[in-house]
């Protein structure tokens, strides 16, 4: 199982706010905004990086500043548009792509409704986001969408997965780095992750 764990204890303290089922909407998305922002700043650690001197008010220094590598930060509808703020904060040069699927209720395999991504998406690095990677089929069929238009370097980011959905993403997408913050125990005969936290989607926007 490939997957790297980003087990920083900020974001452990804010996963464990988020699972519990009395934390309400305004501060499951303020949480998830927080926590998306935290693992973004460890996915980017390895940004390539560039010299350039800057005139400081006492003189001028080489420092360093990014080498203009360009990220594309890709949610899948519903629930990864509540990871959207937190990367973008982080990192305002990001454009921003939608991919629109859902997982049917009965067959739990992935529904594709919507994709509209930035032009040069061949030629960004982009991170996939979900808070949930379940059976994986939503994940997998996203970055089947994104490679079907070009993509070639592709990250996903999870907050929650199952064992499960990390084999389904590593079999059909071995290129592709998995990060999350928890790997749980199981899904249940609903296909929910076992502990989790619930129907993401639902607990961001307030539905049923
Ligand atoms: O790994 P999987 O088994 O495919 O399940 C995970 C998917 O299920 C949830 O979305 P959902 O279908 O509830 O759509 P929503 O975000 O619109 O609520 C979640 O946000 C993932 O996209
Ligand atoms: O536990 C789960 C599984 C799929 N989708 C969710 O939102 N939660
Ligand atoms: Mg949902």
């Amino acid at each position: 199982m490939q997957v790297k764990i980003i087990d920083h204890p900020l974001i452990q303290h804010k996963l464990s706010l988020i699972r519990d089922v009395k934390t309400g909407t305004k501060e499951f998305r303020e949480l998830l905004e927080e926590v998306s922002m935290l693992m973004a700043f460890e996915i980017t650690r390895n940004m390539p990086l560039e010299e350039t001197v800057v005139e400081t008010p006492l003189t001028t220094c080489k420092c360093q500043v990014l080498s203009g590598k360009k990220i594309g930060v890709v949610p899948i509808l519903r629930a990864g548009l509540g990871m959207v703020n937190g990367i973008v904060k982080l990192i305002p040069a990001a454009k921003v792509g939608h991919i629109g699927v859902y997982r049917d209720h009965e067959t739990l395999k992935p529904v594709e409704y919507y994709c509209k991504l930035p032009t040069d998406v061949a030629e960004r690095e982009l991170i996939v986001i979900d808070p949930m990677l379940a059976t994986g089929g939503s994940s997998a069929a996203a970055i089947d969408m994104l490679k079907a238009r070009g993509a070639k370097q592709i990250k996903l980011m999870c907050l929650v997965a199952a064992p499960e959905g990390i084999k389904t993403v590593n079999d059909s997408h071995p290129d592709v780095e998995v990060y999350v913050a928890a790997v749980d125990s199981h899904l249940n005969e609903q296909g929910y992750i076992v502990p989790g936290l619930g129907d993401a989607g639902d607990r961001i926007f307030g539905t049923k």
